[in-house]
């Protein structure tokens, strides 16, 4: 991978990730969806058979950034504002797509499930043997978070896609902060901060009943 200014760098992944919380515990979407551009920066470095993935996650980031830049995009600065706004506006579908198809609560709920793969798989990472396999790590990770939502059709295209990993120390020497246990390291700063954004919003969700939208 080249050393570029779009070279991927877990560094700034993980720093974008500890700058989405604010001080009264909101969640902010830019440095949210800054954390996911990264991620599918590097994603896109591991080979085409990953495009399926990165095109459905790069569509999300978009809508929601489409948000951040109309006249609204204040209302849509922290995740709870986000909440706020589009239900009392009646802006969620809340049973059936129907007239909102791509409100901002779906949206950020399709990253929200991710982001819990991510912080398994993170965890896997970090805790796995030097020579584990990535694929298992991820299938695990996968299997026991985002699969849930997904049909047999797509889990069974993203298991296939997960065979072509590197093992865990290439992999975790792709990430470009130095070893693969300086990145262990840095994994175990970072990972309480995604832990703590996973769970505000998880929360947040479940108070108002918003974790089954369609
Ligand atoms: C390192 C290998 C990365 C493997 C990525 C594992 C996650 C597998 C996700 C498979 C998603 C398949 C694409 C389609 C998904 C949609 O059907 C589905 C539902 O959307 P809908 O309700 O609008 O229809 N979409 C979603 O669930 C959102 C998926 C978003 C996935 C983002 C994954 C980004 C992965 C970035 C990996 C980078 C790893 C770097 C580690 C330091």
């Amino acid at each position: 991978m080249a050393d570029g200014a779009d070279a991927f760098c877990l560094r700034e992944v993980l720093v974008a990730f500890t700058a989405c919380l604010g001080e009264q515990r909101e969640v902010r979407v830019d440095p949210y969806l800054a954390g996911w551009k990264g991620l599918i920066r590097f994603l896109n470095t591991l080979g085409t058979v990953f495009s399926f993935i990165s095109k459905d996650a790069v569509t999300k980031i978009q809508i929601l950034e489409n948000y951040r830049n109309s006249d609204q995009r204040e209302k849509y600065l922290t995740v709870q504002s986000m909440v706020e706004y589009e239900l009392a506006n009646g802006l969620v579908d809340l049973k059936k797509r129907s007239e909102h198809p791509d409100s901002g609560c779906r949206t950020f709920l399709r990253l929200h499930r991710a982001l819990r793969w991510l912080q398994m798989f993170l965890e896997g990472l970090r805790t796995g043997e030097e020579d584990s396999k990535t694929s298992v790590i991820c299938s695990e990770a996968y299997n026991a978070s985002l699969a849930n939502y997904h049909p047999w059709i797509i889990r069974k295209a993203a298991t296939v896609a997960f065979y072509v990993l590197p093992t865990r120390n290439t992999f975790l020497e792709n990430m470009n902060v130095g070893t693969a246990d300086e990145a262990v390291a840095m994994l175990g700063d970072a990972l309480p901060f995604i832990c703590k954004v996973y769970d505000i919003t998880e929360e947040l969700y479940a108070q108002h009943k918003l974790l089954d939208l369609p």
